[in-house]
Order: C-alpha cells, then sequence, then structure tokens
C-alpha cells in the first residue's frame, strides 16, 4: 500500500473522528441539559403544580396540573436516555469508526460513489452517511462479492452495482495500522489476523471478517426453517450471533430482542457468548439450556442434568438405549398427540376437590360434568368449561355450608374488632340478630372457601401425574413396540422406572419434554406466541420430539438450527435422522438448508487430522492457518504420563497459550485434578455448567467443552479400554476440534482404535 493513500486514508478516520467527536460534544451538552431540566421540574413540582383539593373542579385541575408535571419529566427522561445512548455509542466509535471502504457506481450512473462501513452507522446531516452499519443492504456488497458489476438485496428488491474498489482497514485509537486492498470477497490476510489470536474466555465478533456463506446465513429473511449444517469450527455460532443482530436491525420498531430466544447446549457456553452482542450494540435476548426451560416449567421434578443424561446415553444397556430411541422419536410424540385428543372423549384423570380435609367435590363428579360439554369442546375450552361449572357449584354450596356446626363456632369466636370490620362492609342497619348472623357466616364461609376456588381455578384436580403414567401404559395400543425393538415387558419395566423417579422426585431428560407436552395439552395452555425467532445452537444433540415440542410451544417462531451432525453426543448416530424428521415439521418451501464445510477455529494440520477421525466422506475443508501437527503420546505408566502432562502445561504456559484438559466423564476429570493437586500443579476444575470459564489451565468434561475452543487442547486417557466403541467416534471428534492451535492426545498402554483411520503422516506419535 502506497505511503499517499495510507495519508489520505488517514486524513479521512481523521475528519470522521473529528466528527464523532463533535456528535460527542453535542450529545453531551444534551445530557446536561437534560440532567438540569428534570432537576429543576423536580425542584418547582409543588411551586408549578396548582394545588386545590376544595372542591370537585379543584381537585380535577390539579391532577391535570400533576399529569402534566409528570409528562413533562418523562418527556426529559427520554431525551436524556436518548442523549446518554449516542452519547455512549459515538465513543465506542471514535476508537474503530469503521473498517471496510466500497468504491462503486450505481448502474445506468456515471457517477462513483465511496462509503465506509463500520460496526454502526453515522451521519452528520440528516440522510448524509460518513459510516454505514455493516447490517445495511449495500453493506453486504462487501461480504458477498468481488470487484465488477455485482447485485444486492434491498427492502425494495435486487440492486446492481459496478464495485471498483475494497478496501479493509484495522484501524486503532483513531489510527490506520493496516490496509489491504482486496479483489477477494473477505481478503484472507485480515482473516488469518484474526484467527492467529489467542483463545479467550469470551467469544469475539465476527464482523469485519464474515465469509460469503456464513453472510448467506446471517441475511436469510425467507426461511421458516434455517438449517445450519457446518463443521466443527466452521462458524455457526458466531455466524448465528450476527444472524440475530442483523435481524434486529432489519426489523427494528418491529422486532425486539425479547422476541428472540436462544437455546444453547449448556450455561458454560451461555457465559461464552454473552459479550458478543452487546459489542454489537444489541441487548441481550432471552438465552437459555433446553434444560433451564423444562426444569423451570416443573419445579416440582428434579430434571436430569446433563452429566447424568451423559452417563446414561453412553451406557451399555441397549435396552435404554432402544426405550429412548423411542421416547425421542417423532412417533413418540405423534403417539402423545392421539392420546392427548382421545381424551377428549375418555380417560382424563381427576383428583377430588378437597375442603378441611373431607372430599368436597369427588372425582367422579368433575369427570362427568368434563364429559357432559359436546364433541366440539376441544380440551382447553373442556376445561374452562368445567371450572366455570365447578365455581358455580361451589358458590350454590355456600348456603348449605353456613349452617355447619363449624361455621357456628367460628362466628362465636370472632372478636368484637374482627365482627366491627366485617360489618363496616355492610351498607345498611341488619333487620334483626339473624341476619346479622347470616351476613358474619356468609362472610368466614367464602374466606374458607378460598382455598377450594384456588383449587379450581389453578386446575389442581386434574392428575398430570396420574394422566402422564396413563399414556405410558396405553402406548402399546398406539405405536408398535416391536418398531423399536421392545416388547410389552420391557415397557413395562421402564414404567415402573419411570413411575418410582417422579414418585422421588426426579424425572428423566426424555420423560420430561412428554410431560411437559402432556400438561400443556391437557392444561390448555397457549403457545408462546410473542417469540418470532427462535435459535438453537448444537441442535443434533436435540431429539425429534423436543424439536416438535418446541415448535408447538413457539408456533410463530421461525427456526434457526445449527449443528453438526458428527457432533451428536447424546443422541449419536441418530442425529442423523434428525434432519429427515425435521422436514416434515416444517413447509418444504420454506425451509433452507446450508452447508458450511470450512473450518476456521483450528489450524490447517489440526482440521486434517480431525476430519479423518470422521468417515472419509466428509467434505471438511481445512483454512490455511500454519501449526504444528497434533501429537499422540502413549504411555505405560501414569507416573510418565503424569510428568510429561506437567511439562507440556509449562510449555503452554511459556508461550501464552491456555491449555485445557478434556476427559471423557466427570469422574476422570476429578480422579486427574486430584493427581495434579498432589504434583503441585495449578488447575480448575470445570465440575458444572454454572461454574465460569477461568484464565489459565481447565479440566473439563468432555460434554461441558460443548461449542467452546482453546488454544491448546490435551485429551487426556484417550486410551483403548476409554474409548472403545464404535460410538464414541463423534465423542472424539467433538473433543479434538476444541484445539484452535495444539492438539496433544495422551493414552495409556495403548491409544484409542478411533484414530485407527487418521493416515500416520498426519500427526506425531510418541
Ligand atoms: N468469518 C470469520 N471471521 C473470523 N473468525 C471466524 C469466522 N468464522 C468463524 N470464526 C472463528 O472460528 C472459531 C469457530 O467458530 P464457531 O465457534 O462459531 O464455530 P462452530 O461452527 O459453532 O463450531 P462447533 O460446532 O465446533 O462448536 C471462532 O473462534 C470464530 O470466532
Amino acid at each position: 500500500m502506497t505511503d499517499s493513500i495510507k495519508k489520505y486514508e488517514q486524513a479521512h478516520l481523521d475528519e470522521v473522528v473529528q466528527k464523532i467527536k463533535a456528535a460527542e460534544t453535542a450529545a453531551a451538552k444534551k445530557i446536561s441539559k437534560t440532567e438540569k431540566d428534570k432537576a429543576d421540574i423536580n425542584k418547582n413540582f409543588y411551586n408549578d403544580v396548582r394545588l386545590n383539593t376544595s372542591t370537585y373542579s379543584g381537585m380535577m385541575e390539579t391532577s391535570v396540573s400533576i399529569r402534566q408535571q409528570q409528562q413533562m419529566l418523562e418527556e426529559r427522561e427520554n431525551s436524556w436516555q436518548h442523549a446518554t445512548d449516542e452519547y455512549a455509542k459515538l465513543k465506542k466509535m471514535e476508537d474503530t469508526p469503521y473498517f471496510a471502504r466500497l468504491d462503486f457506481e450505481e448502474s445506468g450512473e456515471n457517477k462513483a460513489e465511496t462509503i465506509y462501513i463500520g460496526l454502526g452507522s453515522f451521519t452528520d446531516s440528516p440522510d448524509h452517511y460518513l459510516v454505514y452499519d455493516w447490517r445495511a443492504p449495500i453493506s453486504s456488497i462487501y461480504y458477498d462479492s468481488k470487484i465488477g458489476n455485482v447485485t444486492y438485496e434491498t427492502p425494495m428488491g435486487t440492486q446492481s452495482v459496478n464495485v471498483t474498489l475494497k478496501r479493509q482497514f484495522q484501524i486503532k485509537n483513531s489510527k490506520i495500522k493496516t490496509i489491504f486492498d482486496t479483489d477477494q470477497v473477505v481478503g484472507d490476510q485480515m482473516l488469518l489476523d484474526n484467527l492467529n489470536g489467542k483463545s479467550s474466555t469470551k467469544m469475539k465478533s465476527i464482523v469485519t471478517t464474515i465469509q460469503k456463506e456464513q453472510n448467506q446465513i446471517i441475511r436469510d429473511t425467507s426461511s421458516d426453517l434455517l438449517f445450519v449444517q457446518g463443521a466443527a469450527g466452521s462458524g455457526k455460532t458466531a455466524a448465528v450471533l450476527q444472524r440475530i443482530a442483523f435481524l434486529l436491525y432489519r426489523y427494528r420498531g418491529k422486532l425486539t430482542s425479547s422476541q428472540v430466544i436462544l437455546f444453547s447446549p449448556n450455561q458454560l457456553f451461555n457465559d461464552y457468548i454473552n459479550q458478543v452482542l452487546p459489542e454489537l450494540g444489541e441487548q441481550n435476548m432471552v438465552q437459555m439450556t433446553y434444560y433451564q426451560y423444562s426444569s423451570i416449567r416443573v419445579p416440582h421434578l428434579k430434571v436430569e442434568n446433563l452429566s447424568q443424561r451423559f452417563l446414561e446415553d453412553n451406557s451399555d444397556d441397549t435396552n435404554l438405549r432402544n426405550i429412548n430411541t423411542l421416547k425421542n422419536s417423532l412417533d413418540f410424540f405423534k403417539a402423545e398427540t392421539v392420546y392427548a385428543n382421545h381424551l377428549n372423549k375418555e380417560d382424563m384423570r381427576f383428583k377430588n376437590i378437597m375442603f378441611n380435609k373431607e372430599v368436597f367435590i369427588p372425582k367422579e363428579k368433575i369427570a362427568e360434568i368434563y364429559y357432559s360439554f359436546n364433541e366440539n369442546y376441544n380440551l382447553r375450552n373442556r376445561l374452562s368449561a368445567t371450572k366455570e361449572r365447578l365455581i358455580k357449584m361451589l358458590n350454590r354450596r355456600v348456603k348449605a355450608e353456613m349452617k355447619k356446626k363449624w361455621v357456628e363456632d367460628a362466628v362465636q369466636s370472632l372478636s368484637r374488632e374482627q365482627i366491627q370490620a366485617v360489618q363496616s362492609t355492610h351498607p345498611d342497619e341488619f333487620q334483626n340478630a339473624d341476619k346479622e348472623f347470616d351476613f358474619l357466616a356468609k362472610h368466614i364461609v367464602i374466606g374458607a372457601f378460598r382455598r377450594v376456588r384456588k383449587q379450581i381455578v389453578h386446575a389442581r384436580f386434574l392428575s398430570i401425574n396420574n394422566q402422564f403414567v396413563h399414556f405410558l401404559k396405553s402406548l402399546p395400543h398406539i405405536l408398535d413396540l416391536a418398531k423399536y425393538n421392545l416388547n410389552a415387558a420391557d415397557w413395562q419395566a421402564n414404567i415402573e422406572k419411570t413411575v418410582a423417579g417422579i414418585k422421588n422426585g426426579a424425572i428423566s431428560m426424555s420423560d420430561v419434554s412428554a410431560y411437559l407436552y402432556l400438561f400443556d395439552k391437557i392444561s390448555g395452555k397457549r403457545p408462546k406466541t410473542d417469540i418470532r425467532y427462535l435459535f438453537i445452537d448444537e441442535v443434533q444433540d436435540y431429539t425429534a420430539f423436543q424439536m416438535a415440542f418446541l415448535k408447538f410451544t413457539f408456533p410463530r417462531a421461525r427456526f434457526t438450527l445449527l449443528g453438526d451432525l458428527n457432533q451428536a453426543i447424546f443422541t449419536h448416530e441418530n442425529s442423523h435422522h434428525l434432519l429427515k424428521e425435521l422436514g416434515t415439521m416444517f413447509n418444504p418451501e420454506k425451509t433452507n438448508v446450508v452447508q458450511l464445510t470450512k473450518s476456521y477455529r483450528s489450524t490447517e494440520q489440526i482440521t486434517d487430522f480431525t476430519k479423518h477421525i470422521l468417515g472419509d466422506g466428509e467434505a471438511i475443508e481445512a483454512f490455511a492457518r500454519e501449526g504444528e501437527k497434533p501429537l499422540v503420546e502413549v504411555y505405560n505408566d501414569d507416573a510418565a504420563a503424569i510428568t510429561h502432562l506437567k511439562d507440556k502445561i509449562a510449555l503452554d504456559q511459556q508461550k501464552h497459550d491456555t491449555t485445557t484438559i478434556i476427559c471423557k466423564t466427570l469422574a476422570e476429570c476429578k480422579t486427574l485434578y486430584a493427581e495434579l493437586q498432589a504434583n503441585n500443579i495449578e488447575a480448575n476444575l470445570i465440575q458444572t455448567e454454572n461454574q465460569r470459564l477461568l484464565k489459565g489451565t481447565l479440566i473439563i468434561p468432555s460434554y461441558l467443552a460443548k461449542g467452546l475452543e482453546f488454544d491448546s487442547v490435551i485429551m487426556w486417557d484417550a486410551s483403548a479400554d476409554v474409548y472403545s466403541d464404535e460410538s464414541d467416534r463423534q465423542l472424539v471428534y467433538t473433543i479434538c476440534t476444541r484445539a484452535m492451535h495444539e492438539l496433544t492426545i495422551i493414552a495409556k498402554h495403548a491409544v484409542t482404535p478411533i484414530l485407527d483411520r487418521v493416515p500416520k503422516e498426519l500427526y506425531i506419535m510418541k
């Protein structure tokens, strides 16, 4: 890049920064002015308000005048907020106002235009843009196209332009560090610079180097289902966060962050990504794990956590695996829907409504009422009609109850103050003592019936536990168990296990969705129609049942699902059916399946190694970033393995790399942690997803490392007897693909046969 260009661009940058600073000064003035106005209004409140409460019109006037003062305060408050936000935005911009420049001519016009692109837009007068937001329609050229004639989409339709220059900048503290002119889509040099950086406990924004295929995901506005299948490290998570920011910008005024929900694989991951969006200037959306979502909804039951689920899914019990395959399937969801619909005719389970430890309305009576409505009723209005009838029954019972002995006793024991308080609610004098007694008795009965009323209003007479068990028992009549290699006895045994669990206040992950779905169906819970966009990261670990349930719960949401079918550590091979099953849930014309094959996280050497762990046919392309070949080390005794581990950690520390040791299970992590402590090696053990990712050496179980990345990864105890089975292949792949710069695999006696597929020249064996 010639000096004159650099000089020219720095002068332009200086000019923009100057204008940003001028805007900052204006915003700061506005902030102090509105602050002063607010203080004045508060100070003069009682001087300015005309207080007159002696006449009706005086009171009206007073209230109007108070309202006016309040409105003035609110207006100042809004302007203050606006100016403060503006000021914060400008402050952020001042450091790095933009990262790219585009020169182009609009078709048919001979006028050359130059625009600069940054994290947000900046104008010095209305419609005079000094910087365009990266999400503006015109900015997509920067991500999508090379030099020459290109088209881009706008809300008004397709536009064409002739691009004559694409320039990228690296700017820090308002100074240009580097400039690249590129005829490429997004120059590799800038990407390489970004990827060479060290890992951090927080994910970074990729705005400046979004790749063309990622941009298509980010800017998709037409699909109901956008399914992104992407290799490990291909930027699925990074792209989806940019997509959220894009959608909030594109539909600003119509879409707010509270209408967006992101399901993430675990809470550690939530913590990892929570700085990406604020960095983009967006408020965070609702973000949770499926476990959190289901746990909140069944506070009386403890839902199986990640660690328990991992152990169960990886157990050798084929019967249990078959049961889970069935419970996780779309067939099971459909069977439950059939079952729920049939409850419109019969088999609804009820509990007695109790009062003072006695049956007040027997369950048989409730059933009679419930089924007295004609067949046009659905479960929701059948339930509300039943509630209405029960409330009427309750009201009719007040008179009869007033005659009971306990009521007489209660009236007798009322204190003088209590009697006076009740009487004061009666407008006239009582005609006689009987009338007075009736009034007090009625008051007492209605008070006591409040508990019954609550049981009715909250539908506590439904018996979700019994109903769920009844559904499980009915299943063999709805669905052919043999299709899942199960027989009636297997199924019965599993029902008993579920019942025992619920009695102990626990429920498995595979049962909880079915339990909630049935509950929602029978209680007629309204779906959540306010959520417009739903995102799921690591969707390969979701079951078809969960997906169908989410679709039922969020019927108006557009779904963006990201995953890697090769990293299914819970659903294993079944994950490959997920896409097929999803295909039946969404309109195929509004479904877009995008594949990302280029992996950005790891060095070329690591990506070449990891892709061979999978089948040969996997189309995974490495990004050309050089590093060492992965190391595979096999030791015959534990002490030697630990000594080597110690050396490796020390070496990484010298290079300022963070080392993360990934073991298969939590139990193995704990054993290793104890051994490291005994050898005076400092490390942080991540045991649960509620912890934070700390700097320094980490030890983490495989299922919690999902979605994360680290400078140097050590796969600990990759021995043949720990990863013995074909079913561990996806897990090994997931672990190894967490490494950005270095990968070391340590085994005892013999390394897992899962690595047999990897050509010897792709790693160093020690
Ligand atoms: N366009 C890009 N520019 C800069 N960095 C990128 C880009 N795309 C991806 N990356 C980086 O590559 C790494 C992997 O990205 P990300 O975690 O989004 O991948 P993923 O597909 O979700 O991976 P996994 O499925 O393994 O969890 C991150 O460090 C991300 O910042």
